[in-house]
């Protein structure tokens, strides 16, 4: 096992080092989004699962010596971040080729200069919404957002300038790299030079990214100077610690039309977030925060702070520009186990080791009993297993520890279908939609919750329909037979649930009109439902 893990870690150290190269680059990408992983295609994939490694489905043994094993790994891993990152964004001296003169004012912070969010769950803790590692901040059930700008028109529009060439030159190098390569397949052919053509084109309409701090010197070296007399106090005077490490920034660019991120938890112990563009350069945006179901939007210069594990994603934008300053604070004293055994094991998943995924999950269960992405994940390692039966379990834990996210809980009403139990899956699927409440239906609510409701109503029309029917048929039998069982009573179930039924399919019409199996199913729930009422 430890052979696996560290070389998954060498390749990730590595990545730090060589940021511009695109696979390690990409691998970096999805470790920052850690998502609710739990999904339907997860369910559906299982006969996809080769299955020569899925007849052991006990659960592993976690031994404490795999336990401090992968501990210490995770250490290794907070330790190089922290090194790296006081490397590339600590000050040193007669450090100031910013090529401003300006002295920087040290701020003093106080409550007045935020509005704060209150992210903290219910009353009765549950929620989880500030992630496991709140316990190390103080005020971690809370979003803070600056009343006044932090950085001024002319910082931000620089930030944004130095971020337009990098992403340039990367698509530039990127280009010439394709072209070496196409131009050693059809050298000089009139279909390379159409190539060439799109090529430049795609350049000229400024294609938009993200670009990494690592890649801009200007922005790095006036951040050695800004983080101590600003991003620093401000987070000390907001969650109290003073052991903080950049460990990472990114400056992230949208045009219009452009998709919203996956709802995720950052790989940090703190993110800020400072909005680049004015509010009227985009329509659409903002960061959208999943225990609010809310989207906080923030003007130009203005910052938005929070613990990293809090589920939330920039959202898409329909017309015009924005951009956003990121910036990954880590905790010198906090290694954050959990998130690094999660990240961890979504790269043995994919390298498909899943006792190793199995003993990592394990391992942050133990220092993180309720983290929900924890026990999603180990939800799907169960099912790649083909073990129903655990994977419900460690979904329910998932959904216990994080209520506000109905992917686990529509995950066992999947599998309960799978599992021929569609009364089941029924009353999952009616605590999910009760807990949505037709949030979704709302003119700006989120396409994920969208279409996570739109789902969960067809399957749960889907499988008042199969009860119902068989509801009907034994009816049917029953009438031949004179044998008067108690059919009232399955009648009355197929009236009740059938109208709901009726009610979710007409909704989910109103979204994908004229589906033809939504139509189908709809004919068939009005006769029964005709039938149940005579
Ligand atoms: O676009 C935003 O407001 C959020 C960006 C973000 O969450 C990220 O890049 O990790
Ligand atoms: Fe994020």
């Amino acid at each position: 096992m430890t052979d696996s893990v560290s070389t998954a870690i060498d390749s990730r150290v590595q990545w730090h080092t060589c940021m511009y190269d695109k696979k390690n680059y990409l691998n970096g990408f999805e470790l920052r989004y850690e998502t609710n992983s739990a999904t339907t295609s997860t369910t559906r994939g299982i006969s996809a699962q080769p299955t020569t490694t899925t007849t052991t489905t006990t659960t592993a043994q976690t031994t404490n010596d795999s336990i401090a094993q992968v501990e210490s790994i995770m250490q290794m891993l907070h330790d190089t971040e922290i090194t790296g990152g006081k490397d590339s964004f600590s000050k040193k001296s007669n450090n100031n080729d910013n090529g401003s003169d300006d002295e920087d004012i040290y701020y003093n912070w106080s409550d007045d200069d935020f509005i704060s969010h209150n992210i903290g769950g219910d009353d009765a803790g549950n929620g989880n919404a500030a992630g496991t590692d709140a316990t190390y901040i103080q005020n971690s059930d809370q979003m803070f957002e600056s009343q006044n700008p932090i950085l001024s028109e002319e910082e931000c529009f620089d930030i944004i300038q130095e971020a337009r060439d990098t992403i340039a030159q990367g698509l530039l190098k990127e280009q010439q790299e394709e072209e070496e390569k196409s131009q050693q397949n059809n050298n000089n052919s009139e279909q390379g030079q159409q190539q060439q053509q799109q090529r430049a084109s795609a350049i000229s309409n400024s294609q938009l990214g993200e670009a990494r701090l690592s890649n801009m010197p200007k922005t790095r070296a006036w951040l050695q100077d800004t983080l101590q007399s600003r991003f620093f106090p401000l987070l000390k005077s907001r969650f109290g610690v003073d052991d903080l490490v950049l460990y990472d920034g990114l400056v992230l660019g949208n045009q219009a039309p452009s998709r919203s991120q996956p709802i995720h938890r950052d790989a940090s112990l703190l993110t800020l977030n400072v909005a680049l563009s004015r509010l009227e350069d985009f329509e659409g945006g903002g960061t959208y925060i999943e225990v609010l179901d809310d989207t906080l939007k923030i003007n130009q210069g203005h910052l938005l702070c929070h613990a990293g594990s809090v589920m939330h994603a920039g959202v898409g934008i329909n017309k015009g520009e924005r951009w956003v300053f990121v910036l990954f604070v880590l905790g010198e004293s906090q290694p954050q186990f959990s998130r690094r055994c999660h990240a961890q094991a979504l790269e043995c998943i994919q390298d498909r080791q899943l006792k190793q995924a199995e003993e990592v999950l394990q391992t942050g269960l133990r220092v993180a009993t309720n983290d929900h992405l924890l026990h999603n994940t180990m939800g799907r390692l169960h099912l790649m297993r083909q073990d129903p039966k655990m994977a419900i379990k460690s979904f329910q834990s998932a959904d216990n520890a994080y209520p506000v996210c109905q992917k686990a809980m529509v995950s066992i009403a999947q599998i309960l279908i799978e599992s021929r139990r569609p009364r089941a899956a029924l009353r999952r699927f009616n605590l999910v939609l009760e807990r949505i409440n037709n949030r979704d239906l709302q003119p700006d609510s989120q396409m994920s919750l969208k279409g996570l409701a739109f789902g969960a109503r067809r399957d749960a029309a889907r499988c008042a329909l199969l009860c119902a029917q068989y509801n009907y048929e034994k009816q049917q039998q029953q009438k031949q037979q004179q044998n008067d069982d108690d059919p009232m009573m399955m009648m009355e179930w197929n009236r009740v649930h059938l109208a709901v039924a009726i009610d979710r399919m007409k909704t989910c019409l109103n979204a994908a009109p004229n589906e033809p199996n939504l139509l189908g199913m709809l004919d068939r729930a009005e006769f029964l439902f005709k039938e149940a009422q005579q």
